[in-house]
């Protein structure tokens, strides 16, 4: 055998027994000390690297890359932490093995809803009224640790459909009543995290190539338009105000990062003028950041709102669209099947109906109404699509919980033409993408990817926004830091795009 051939492999020998000793490192080091391993190494290559043509060295490359142990998940810890309302959340380490040592990987936390569907998965509460006034979850935390962690440990982070299929298995129910929806959607969001940070992409890559798939990966990708809360009522703030959110909703014509100035410009002058208005005290804000004055009527804060947006110099309906979450459950009455729209008048299904209609007409800029209907009414959400569906997004949030087995139903029954998504209705980012495909692929509507009213400062749905492609995204005013950090994601993804030429 030739020279070069015998130190090729030499050098092949010795590599993969540095790969099979790394988990030992103490061993590995007592060796090569023993034999001179590295003089001796670095006197051969030294002798022949100028001699030896390129081919050899990349395919001995590509060897060791084979030969190396791939990083598998390690184990998972789940944690008791506070959410944006003061009240406890899961939040989960990922720890994975990378040539046999344990890094921690990532981090990441469960949000929490307070206008919740009823078929929503179930958040696990400790219900001692003693800590936190029963809404500890460190029921969910030990589920984590003792339940999650073990199913997961040694597998691969390639594919997030994968680790969030077998913590499906392991539960086995739909709304995850065994292990608890909060502790499974802050394992997901945590393990996608580490994957993406393992396989060094940002983070909405990851979500796309385990979205589309690796062959299906677009070459392009387009940021959500923010719908972004800016004054609030029903559980989210305390007046009289039935409706729970309205929102303003910038042109997608524009840059990500100018759509975001003007809503912002819009903020703070329907700040100005709630607090010249009402006094001081109108400006306070509600759980989503938005301001929170004690009004009456829709009519009352659409009029404030269309006011502020022409103060800050835009155009109502073109610039500036508006948009509203009703969560008509919080003010139907299941006894005498009507609604109090406004304090102290109750009006049927047909007549709420009609009252959205006439809402619309007096308010043109109105671009989309979520949950215009308590969440079974399915009569009403049929007639409100008939008579509003081919003008304005009519928004499936309640009514379907991202949960693709009532997303089909509300396709083939013809409820309305947009969803909402949230993760933690449903689970797992993998079901997310099953309800994504489906509103996308089946009824060509949009996708509104959202926040919770209860959250923390984690980013993960900004990134998930961008890698399905969805349409828009809903995460509350563009103030409180546990909000902005998903817009301000979405600036920094913004940069990339562009860098790399992808938008
Ligand atoms: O109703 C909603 O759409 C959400 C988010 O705004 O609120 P909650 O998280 O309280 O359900």
């Amino acid at each position: 055998m030739d020279q070069k051939k015998l130190i090729l492999l030499k050098f092949l020998e010795f590599s993969i027994l540095v790969l099979e000793m790394s988990s030992k490192k103490n061993q590995l080091r007592a060796y090569v000390e023993k034999h001179k391993i590295a003089e001796k190494l670095e006197d051969a290559l030294n002798s022949c690297l100028d001699k030896l043509p390129e081919e050899p060295f990349s395919f001995l490359a590509a060897k060791l890359l084979e030969l190396a142990p791939p990083p598998v998940v390690d184990h998972l810890h789940g944690r008791q932490i506070l959410d944006s309302r003061g009240n406890p959340t899961v939040e989960v380490d990922v720890y994975c093995k990378i040539n046999g040592e344990v890094k921690l990987m990532a981090r990441s936390s469960a949000p929490s809803g307070a206008s919740t569907g009823s078929s929503e998965a179930l958040e696990l509460r400790d219900k001692d009224e003693k800590t936190y006034l029963g809404k500890g979850v460190l029921k969910a935390c030990k589920n984590v640790d003792e339940k999650i962690s073990p199913v997961l440990q040694g597998k691969e982070l390639k594919s997030l459909v994968l680790l969030d299929e077998i913590m499906c298995k392991t539960d086995g129910t739909e709304l995850k009543t065994k292990l608890g929806g909060n502790s499974i959607t802050a394992c997901s969001f945590a393990l996608a995290t580490a994957g993406a940070k393992l396989l060094d992409q940002p983070l909405f890559m990851y979500l796309a190539e385990n979205f589309y798939g690796k062959e299906n990966m677009p070459s392009k990708f387009t940021l959500p338009v923010p719908m972004v809360n800016i004054l609030n009522g029903g559980k989210h703030a305390g007046g009289k105000l039935k409706i729970q959110e309205f929102m303003i909703v910038p042109s997608k014509d524009i840059p990500f990062s100018q759509r975001l100035k003007n809503v912002t410009t819009v903020y703070h002058h329907l700040g100005k003028l709630l607090v010249k208005r009402y006094g001081v005290s109108a400006k306070n804000l509600g759980d989503e950041g938005g301001f929170a004055p004690l009004l009456d009527t829709a009519d009352e804060a659409l009029e404030a709102i269309e006011e502020a947006i022409k103060s800050a110099g835009f155009t109502v309906g073109t610039d500036i669209r508006l948009a509203m979450d009703a969560a008509a459950s919080e003010f139907y009455d299941e006894k005498t099947q009507k609604y109090e729209i406004v304090e102290g008048e109750w009006v049927t299904t047909e007549e709420l109906v009609d009252w959205w209609v006439a809402l619309v007409e007096r308010h043109p800029a109105i671009c989309s109404i979520e949950d215009g209907l308590h969440e079974t009414d399915y009569k009403g959400w049929i007639s409100m699509q008939e008579k509003l569906g081919d003008k304005i997004m009519l928004v499936m949030d309640d009514v379907t919980t991202s949960n693709p087995r009532l997303i089909k139903q509300g396709i083939e029954e013809k409820w309305a033409n947009s969803l909402l998504l949230k993760i933690n209705q449903i689970g797992t980012i993998m079901e997310g993408f099953e309800a994504v495909r489906l509103i996308h692929n089946e009824l060509q509507g949009n996708v509104i990817v959202s926040h919770r009213s209860g959250e923390t400062t984690n980013s993960v749905i900004a990134d998930l926004a961008v890698g399905v492609g969805a349409g828009y995204i809903k995460t509350g005013a563009t103030a409180r830091g546990e909000r902005t950090c998903k817009y301000n994601r979405l600036l920094q993804i913004e940069e990339y795009l562009i860098s790399k030429e992808m938008l």
